[in-house]
């Protein structure tokens, strides 16, 4: 560790829940040892569960140990992250914050941290199994080096861009960050659907999973938009023409875009209840 900065590859962990269980998932599967991984997580069973699925370092609160941490992932929630700063920060003067909290702004995080040396962030929960997508925002102070050291974690975890906009981080929440419990909804209705019309729940779990999958899928691979593929699915006169009609007399994309909406609404309000500059 130099004067100003930590220069070890050890990472910290604040807050062992599921967002920092589903990064440190992605760093093991990629090699990093879990001797340098050390998280502070106050709950027993939480802590317990960690080092029996992981086999990393825990400890029930911020302590000395925590100097040697080049790199701190905050993943608390927004209503706790100032309470957990304001305990930490004697501990972390010299290393680069990454927060994956939503709402929280950086401002907020460096005023609280004694530090500029702040990236904000919104991950998803399918970083567990390599497919996460993670939008980020380098405070100015951030150098090419500390963004490269970001980049070796969440590219653990799947894909990432960068954004020049911190406000953005908002709308990122709504879309991806929010957008799996979207997906597993539709997922829920399809299943649900599916057992209504006499198919078991292991059949119909199998047959919505794998429409997410397979479309998914065909949607990246292909050049075309959305809509010339939904069209290409919708038979005139059809079964999913019979589908699309019903949803649209409910305006259930209004109702899905006014959703998104909400999310982004409350974001934002996470940011101003429980952030401070
Ligand atoms: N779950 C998601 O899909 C998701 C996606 C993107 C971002 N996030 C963000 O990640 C953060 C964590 O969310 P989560 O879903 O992992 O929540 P979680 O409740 O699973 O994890 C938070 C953990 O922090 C611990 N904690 C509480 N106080 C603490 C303290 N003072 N010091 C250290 N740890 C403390 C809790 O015991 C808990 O285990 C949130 O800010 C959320 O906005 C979550
Ligand atoms: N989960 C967090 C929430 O619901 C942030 C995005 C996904 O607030």
């Amino acid at each position: 560790m130099t004067s100003s900065s930590s220069t070890s590859d050890h990472i910290a962990f604040i807050g062992g829940g599921n967002m920092a269980s589903a990064i440190i998932g992605g760093l093991l599967k990629q090699g990093t040892a879990a001797g340098h991984i050390q998280v502070v997580e106050p709950f027993e069973e939480q802590r317990s569960k960690l080092k029996k699925q992981f086999g990393v370092q825990t400890s029930e609160g911020p302590s000395a140990q925590l100097a040697s941490a080049a790199l701190v992932v905050w993943a608390v929630k927004p209503q706790t992250f100032k309470e957990a700063a304001l305990q930490t920060r004697f501990h972390t003067k010299h290393a680069l914050h990454l927060s994956v909290a939503a709402g929280i702004r950086s401002d907020s995080i460096a005023h609280w941290l004694g530090t500029e040396r702040v990236v904000r962030s919104m991950p998803n929960t399918p970083a567990l199994v390599g497919q996460g997508m993670t939008a980020l925002f380098a405070r100015s102070a951030v150098t090419a080096a500390d963004r490269l050291a970001v980049e070796r974690v969440i590219k653990t975890t799947g894909e990432y861009v960068w954004l020049d906009e911190e406000t953005h981080l908002d709308a990122v929440t709504a879309i991806s960050g929010s957008g799996p419990a979207y997906v597993f909804y539709f997922i829920e209705a399809m299943i649900d659907a599916g057992t209504g019309m006499g198919l078991s729940r292991e059949q119909a779990h199998k047959l919505a999973v794998g429409t997410f999958v397979g479309s998914s899928a065909l949607a990246r691979a292909s050049d075309e938009p959305p809509e010339i593929l939904r069209a290409r699915v919708t038979s005139k006169g059809g079964t999913t023409y019979a589908a699309l009609t019903s949803m649209e007399q409910d305006h259930v994309k209004l109702l899905f875009i006014r959703a998104m909406h909400a999310a982004k609404q409350r974001a934002r309000e996470l940011g101003d209840e429980f952030g401070s500059a």
